[in-house]
């Protein structure tokens, strides 16, 4: 113990923490300018080793991106075993860890919590962190950063699997605590593997036959370009994808104008696109390639485009999980009772969720955060999460699996070619190909086409399923943005006090008007969504409650 003291102590010691640096773990771990975080994120090293003994050893991750936000600045975040992000009972001590202001504040917050959790530290049992990042440019260094916090950490084995999307790098943690392959290619394989048997179940002749294999993918410049580049040499013939923003030298910089998360706050078009795309099915992945949106350019003078973002691929999955089931149902198979629900934040709009509930779906709302709706969405047989901005995945859970595979050994024999055989198969599939770790806009991808492709739809059948209502996000700059709390998953202000009532008063001159703002835990900025009637009255009621809370703070 005292040599893992000593050790610790030294490493720390070449990682000063900034002065004046506060970090949160926020939404989705640490972020900041990239330069400022090499304390951070040794630190982060070190819990994610501490993480990996408290486990039992079984392997965790580590993850260095920013996601969306700009090129300047990075982040770290640590998977869990499961794959899925580290448990938010540990938030706590890793914004302890990261905000000790000197090396020997730093042990003292690790001794303390070691004692406290039980952790066997010290005693050189081995653990594995798997590194991830993506590709910005304070990335090689953060990533030594990282590697020296790990070493740190007596038996802990730091293992590099160099560039990744973000859900890469939790599916290989969930893979390799499951005893199965976890490389790179084993990813591409399940997912090109399940996407082409899954375009062998659609149906012959379909009633309409609207779809276009071509499909045009904005790369947002980052690592998710790059992996669509390479999962495609495995794709099958049925679908033709044309990346553009994919990162190569001099297409321009990394969330710039372009990405996921451009298109769908901004609903405008991103660089690498123009009017001469009017009417292509178009795609949009965020820097870390975790978030997903559709666009069609209009080419109308004004409207520049139609979003297809995170909640309507929400209702295109529930759509067809739903289809599967009742087929299974009809069929006379229990394992179509499976209990379904779809999980939304209160930035969905609100006609999704009207839609949803139509439809028969139970939909349930959390807080801002896939930590949060993954955690709901894995309470039912089949929970199917996403947010708006197109961050989300479809979980199947280990009951409603094993029910699944021996269904599908038993239709093949007794009932082949039956339409129950073909939607338990489907059900499969879609199993197989879905990140079950995490939001993947790659393998969210694929499943988005190969349903359209079932469906024989056009990204305009897929759009009309219902109408957003008029929407828009703002964001107001604030001195300290953790002065605002708020309760009732984020629709409501606690702090500060007569906020609420200011906003109520606004929201109150708009009919059907909705409103509600949060501090980001991304940015430091309160953000300010608004629904209306009307485009014009969603922006006015926006910019009336910025006002407001820029008043108040
Ligand atoms: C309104 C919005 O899109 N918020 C995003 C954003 O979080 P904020 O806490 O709002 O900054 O980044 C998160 C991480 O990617 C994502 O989960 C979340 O949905
Ligand atoms: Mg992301």
């Amino acid at each position: 113990m005292e040599q893992q003291r000593a050790i610790l102590l030294r490493c720390a010691s070449g990682f000063p923490l900034p002065p004046g640096v506060k970090m949160s773990y926020g939404t989705a771990g640490f972020r900041a300018e990239g330069m400022t975080l090499a304390s951070t994120v040794f630190r982060t090293g070190v819990l994610a080793a501490l993480r990996s003994l408290k486990m039992g050893s079984a392997a965790v991750g580590l993850m260095i991106t920013a996601s969306h936000n700009a090129v300047g600045d990075n982040g770290v975040k640590v998977a869990d075993p499961s794959g899925s992000m580290m448990t938010q009972l540990w938030e706590p001590f890793a914004d302890a860890l990261a905000g000790a202001p000197t090396a020997e504040d730093f042990v003292r917050v690790v001794f303390e919590f070691v004692d406290e959790e039980k952790i066997p530290f010290g005693v050189a049992r081995p653990s594995e962190i798997l590194l991830g990042r993506d590709t910005r440019p304070s990335g090689e260094a953060l990533l030594e950063a990282a590697k020296q916090g790990i070493a740190a950490v007596v038996g802990a084995v730091a293992i590099d699997m160099g560039i990744l999307t973000t859900p890469q790098l939790h599916w290989m943690v969930r893979r390799r605590n499951e005893g199965r392959g976890a490389s790179e290619d084993e990813y591409f394989r399940q997912l090109s593997d399940s996407f082409r048997r899954l375009m062998d179940l659609s149906p012959e002749g379909t009633l309409r036959n609207a779809y276009d294999p071509s499909v045009w993918v904005d790369g947002a410049n980052g690592v998710g370009g790059e992996k669509l580049g390479e999962l495609m040499k495995l794709l099958p013939a049925g679908l033709a994808v044309h990346v553009r923003n994919s990162g190569k030298d001099g297409e321009g910089i990394l969330n710039d104008g372009v990405g996921a998360d451009f298109v769908q706050k901004e609903k405008a078009i991103p660089h690498g696109f123009s009017t001469s795309d009017a009417g292509r099915r178009c795609a949009s992945l965020d820097g870390d390639a975790d978030r997903l949106v559709y666009f069609r350019i209009t080419g109308e003078e004004g409207r520049k485009i139609d979003l297809t973002d995170g909640d309507k691929i929400l209702s295109l999955f529930s759509l067809f999980i739903k289809e599967q089931l009742a087929k299974l149902e009809e069929g006379g198979e229990p394992a179509g009772r499976a209990r379904l629900g779809a999980v939304q934040t209160a930035y969905a709009n609100g006609a999704s969720t009207e839609f949803l509930r139509r439809m028969g779906m139970e939909v349930a709302f959390t807080p801002t955060g896939v930590k949060h709706l993954h955690e709901k969405a894995s309470e039912y047989d089949v929970g199917i999460y996403f947010e708006a901005n197109g961050h989300g995945t479809v979980l199947f859970s280990d009951k409603f699996l094993r029910e699944l595979e021996p269904l599908n050994a038993e239709l093949a024999t007794n009932h082949p070619g039956s339409e129950s055989q073909k939607a338990a198969l489907r059900l499969w599939e879609v199993s197989q190909l879905i990140n079950q770790a995490v939001g993947d806009a790659l393998s969210g991808f694929l499943l988005v086409e190969a349903i359209l492709r079932h469906k024989g739809w056009s990204i305009e059948d897929w759009n009309s399923l219902y109408q957003d209502l008029p929407s828009r996000q703002l964001k107001v700059k604030v001195a300290d943005r953790s002065v605002v709390t708020t309760a009732n998953a984020e629709t409501q202000v606690v702090n500060p006090p007569g906020l609420q009532e200011a906003i109520d008063a606004e929201t109150a001159k708009y009919p059907n008007g909705r409103c509600f703002i949060r501090p980001s835990g991304t940015e430091d900025v309160v953000r300010v969504y608004a629904e209306a009637a009307t485009q014009e009255a969603a922006d006015g009621l926006a910019r009336a409650v910025a006002l407001e809370v820029g008043r108040s703070l």
